[in-house]
């Protein structure tokens, strides 16, 4: 599986940011909202494009665009504050919702909604979740993908751990990972160490 960990002065200083625990809901969001911008420029590097004519005030030259722009999904609840940037950067883009929440005990998600397009064999998937942590959720929400026949799969992340990596490589699915760090791994409550925290409770408050 390609991981790729976006590394940049302005990525380290964003995820500075969110890092630092004194960040409050709205400074931790503002972060996430432009390192989010960084990792979708990276995610979209390889993105087929088509061409068309277009006329500039001094002469007809080629156009470029997306030959085929992505779906996103954001992992509610704190994939949610990726979709904004991700969607300005590509406003062709369409958007579909998956919602879990992992069990405080068991460390399992628990899926309460899903809301995707019935096939998706031709269409490029973007996964917005901020945390790969056990990879639960995130192997959860590429299941429900691969069932509607997609193909073409990136993770975009802000922190993942090793252990997140391992069980997406292990999911065998067509996924790759962008992320802007890998962090060290996992405490004894599968939270990622150093990590931010509780990266839905940090943008929106506790559920
Ligand atoms: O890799 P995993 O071990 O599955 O953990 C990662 C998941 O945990 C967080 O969501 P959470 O369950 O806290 O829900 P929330 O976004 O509503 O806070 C995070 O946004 C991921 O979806
Ligand atoms: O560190 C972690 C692990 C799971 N979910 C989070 O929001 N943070
Ligand atoms: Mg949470």
């Amino acid at each position: 599986m390609e991981t790729r960990v976006v590394d940049h002065p302005l990525a380290a200083a964003l995820l500075t940011k969110m890092r630092d625990e004194r960040s409050d809901n709205a400074t931790f969001r503002s972060a996430l909202r432009r390192l989010t911008e960084m990792l979708i420029y990276e995610a979209a590097r390889d993105a087929q494009i088509e061409e068309f004519d277009i006329t500039t005030p001094v002469a007809v030259t080629k156009g470029a665009r997306l030959a085929q722009p992505p779906l996103l999904v954001p992992v509610l609840r704190a994939g949610l504050g990726m979709v904004e940037p991700a969607s300005a950067l590509i406003p062709q883009s369409q958007v579909g919702f998956v919602g879990m929440a992992r069990d405080e005990h068991t460390h399992q998600p628990v899926p309460y909604m899903e809301s995707l397009p019935a096939d998706l064999s031709a269409t490029p998937v973007y996964v917005l979740d901020p945390m790969l942590a056990t990879g639960g959720s995130m192997v959860h929400t590429i299941d429900l993908l691969v069932a509607r026949d997609a193909t073409d799969i990136t993770a975009v992340c802000v922190v993942a751990s090793p252990e997140g990596v391992s069980a997406l490589e292990r999911s065998g699915h067509p996924v790759r990972l962008i992320t802007a760090t890998v962090d060290e791994g996992l405490n004894e409550n599968a939270f990622i160490v150093p990590g931010l925290g509780d990266a839905g409770d940090r943008q929106f408050g506790p559920r």
